[in-house]
């Protein structure tokens, strides 16, 4: 039989306490009775009791308005508790402000004692469900990351188990490695593994705004403080309070930028753009690069206190090619994912002369590239069951066919020249977006609104 669920029952009428008590421990609950407002609190302090019948008017004052406080402070220490507030009758005003305040439900005096049992059991019913479904999410997170975590070589394992040790500490994590060889990933692993799992995980790209927006993205602004600032803004720092901030592409921020963030890091206080006072955060910082921080110092363009907070643990993640016998695991992967793709919805397979052909390319832009790779074989397959060489656009063969599938309008011409424009220039700047936007003339914004229009993301 499973045990029985404790209720805590708080009221000053001893004789209330009796009644209702007896009668809930007769429909099978356990009942931890409370006479005053102290005693509530210690005995919902000792236990996680899921559900409190609450009257709001208690000794040692008799005051509703510390009624009320005393129940806000008791569903800010445990959000997860059911209270229900009973209240004598005409005190309905201050039973819809106790809702307000996050009460579940409320009765009134006298209490019909079917109707208590019917509340009573249904507010049960909905911490068990809650209960579940958060325990079902975590699962499902740390399901999904570590099956979203393929590799089996020990360079990759290594990796791994490294940020998988770290990650239960507070110690700042740096992950570093060429474009695309999974740094967002692993950091949301890290995130995933450590304690502040349930908390927030907010990813910020260094080098994807110009340095006062990112500023102001990052810290937050009051209304009024620039042209546009309508409303008071948060900034991503605070949005991470209690769980971990992603400062990707590090290496992109500039030098003024850096010597905010790392006072920001120092003291866990932040100064919103415009704001006189700063705001307290307790944020756990991962943060990634492709660039060669090391060099960096040496020419002086970045800081060296900085990359010493940030340093921490340094988590190096191996390029696709060290990575050789990962490849088809990868590829089978990222074939399945995107099933979706093929006309049948059925994943496509790899001949072998193309498995061949993925061996001997040098996947400049890692998995990224890989992933990219698969998705449009998969499409250019058509009903075709195998995918041949032909299908990936590094042998050679898919390039012409691209060209001219654009077909003879001079707009769709002059589309196929700019997607194949693009591609050359991303393989150049090693799929790196901030680089090629700069080769190809282009905001990083607009760089990005063509590749998803042309599927290249
Ligand atoms: N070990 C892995 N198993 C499966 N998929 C992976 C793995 N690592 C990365 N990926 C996938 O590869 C792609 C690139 O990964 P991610 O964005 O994490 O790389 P990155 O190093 O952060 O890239 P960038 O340097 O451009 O920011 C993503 O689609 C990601 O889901």
């Amino acid at each position: 039989m499973a045990p029985a669920q404790p209720l805590l029952l708080v009221d000053d009428d001893a004789a209330f306490r009796k009644v209702y008590g007896s009668l809930l421990r007769d429909a099978g609950y356990e009942v931890v009775e409370a006479g005053d407002r102290p005693s509530a609190r210690a005995a919902f302090d000792a236990r996680d009791f899921p559900l409190v019948l609450l009257d709001l008017m208690l000794p040692p004052d008799g005051s509703v308005s510390a009624g009320l406080e005393g129940l806000a402070a008791l569903l800010e220490a445990r959000p997860g508790a059911k209270v229900i507030v009973v209240s004598g009758a005409g005190d309905t005003r201050h039973s819809l402000e106790a809702i307000r305040l996050g009460a579940h439900d409320f009765l009134t005096k006298p209490v019909d004692p079917d109707v208590l049992l019917v509340v009573v059991q249904r507010a049960l019913a909905r911490v068990t469900l809650e209960r579940r479904v958060e325990t079902l999410r975590t699962s499902l997170e740390r399901a999904s990351a570590d099956a979203a975590m393929v590799g089996q070589s020990a360079a990759f394992l290594a990796a791994v188990s490294l940020a998988e040790r770290v990650a239960a500490s507070d110690l700042p994590v740096l992950v570093t490695g060429e474009n695309g060889t999974g740094k967002e990933l692993l950091a949301r692993t890290v995130h995933l593994k450590s304690r502040r799992h349930a908390g927030p995980f907010i990813p910020v790209n260094c080098g994807a705004l110009p340095e006062t927006l990112l500023e102001s993205a990052l810290f937050g602004h009051v209304k009024g403080s620039f042209t546009g600032a309508t409303k008071d803004h948060r900034g991503l720092f605070a949005e991470a309070d209690g769980g971990t901030l992603f400062l990707d592409e590090l290496g992109d921020m500039t030098p003024s930028l850096q010597v905010k963030v790392l006072r920001a890091l120092e003291t866990g206080d932040l100064l919103p753009v415009g704001a006189d006072r700063p705001v307290h955060v307790d944020v756990r910082l991962v943060t990634a690069t492709h660039r060669d921080l090391g060099r960096m110092l040496q020419e002086g363009t970045f800081r060296e206190d900085l990359y010493w907070r940030v340093k921490g643990v340094e988590v190096r993640l191996p390029p696709l090619r060290e990575r050789a016998s990962d490849l088809p695991l990868l590829a089978k992967h990222f074939l399945n994912q995107c099933a979706h793709l093929c006309p049948d919805g059925r994943a496509r397979l790899l001949s072998d002369a193309a498995a061949e052909a993925l061996a001997a390319h040098g996947w400049p832009g890692n998995l990224r590239e890989l992933r990219h790779e698969m998705q449009r074989a998969s499409v250019l397959a058509g009903e075709r069951r195998e995918l041949q060489p032909e299908d990936l656009s590094f042998t050679g063969s898919e390039r012409p066919r691209a060209s001219t599938s654009g077909g003879t309008t001079l707009a769709a011409k002059v589309e196929a020249l700019e997607r194949r424009e693009i591609e050359s220039a991303l393989e150049r700047c090693h799929n790196n977006r901030t680089h090629t936007a700069e080769a190809l003339g282009l905001s990083r914004q607009g760089l990005l609104k063509k590749l998803e229009r042309y599927g290249l993301t």
